[in-house]
């Protein structure tokens, strides 16, 4: 039976190499796949990982209809034998319902990526779509970690290494981004504590919290 997958997890998991290696492992056997991408780092029409991998794809635009654009493309008397949608969480709820739609009349699997929460762990709306439709949810194996070493769940966005929020819920970016706005994974223990790699490391450092000398 084809599937809706959502395979989920924070920033820096390994989401769009795992999509990358479903596509390689397909393709290989002769299948063709639909490629989807909304806004991924490396431009428009581009689904990369940070591995270095890096693949073609369709960029989706606001109110693009993704079920339509199946069935153009194989009336058209073209292939898709499978669908990835890479960037899952800023697709919009109704193109969640398009791609249900596509296991369901057009009999292809979906495969879908993204992270679950935003930087305030809140859900983002196509992710929250995909929680209340996917036939499967994925939590994938490699789990990114926090600075303590515990399993990072959560994401956190930072300027300068300090967590912010406050700010708009998408900002395309990267984690390590040094002094720009950027993003971190953490446990949710130190997101809830506001708790970033640099914040910790400036609190070692702090003379507060030295030991006292009793000489
Ligand atoms: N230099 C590296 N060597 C080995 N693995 C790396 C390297 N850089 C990144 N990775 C792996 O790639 C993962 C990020 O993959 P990516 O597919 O870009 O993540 P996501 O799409 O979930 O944000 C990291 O968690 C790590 O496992
Ligand atoms: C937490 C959070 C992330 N984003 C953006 C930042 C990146 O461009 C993508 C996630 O990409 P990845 O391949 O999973 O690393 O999402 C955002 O716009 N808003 C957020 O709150």
């Amino acid at each position: 039976m084809p599937e809706l997958v959502f395979f989920s997890g924070t920033m820096d998991c390994g989401k769009s190499t795992l999509a990358l290696q479903i596509e390689h492992n397909r393709s290989a056997r002769g299948l063709t796949g639909m490629i989807f991408t909304r806004d991924d780092r490396a431009g428009e029409g581009k689904l990369s990982s940070r591995l270095g991998l890096v693949t073609d794809a369709v960029e989706v635009e606001d109110g693009q209809d993704l079920y339509a654009y199946l069935v153009d493309h194989l009336s058209q008397g073209r292939r898709a034998d499978y669908v990835i949608a890479d960037e899952a969480q800023f697709l919009a709820p109704e193109q969640i319902d398009q791609l249900a739609r596509v296991v369901d009349d057009l009999a292809l699997d979906v495969f879908a990526f993204g992270i679950t929460t935003d930087f305030r762990s809140k859900l983002f709306p196509g992710s929250q779509r995909l929680v209340e439709l996917a036939d499967r949810v994925e939590v994938l194996q490699v789990e990114a970690l926090c600075w303590c070493g515990a399993r990072a769940t959560h994401n956190a966005r930072t300027i300068g290494g300090a967590m912010v929020v406050e700010g708009a819920q998408v900002v395309v970016g990267d984690v390590d981004q040094g002094d720009d706005i950027g993003y971190e994974v953490l446990c949710r223990r130190h997101h809830s504590r506001r708790m970033t790699a640099a914040t910790a490391h400036a609190a070692a450092l702090s003379p507060d919290v030295l030991p006292v000398s009793s000489s």
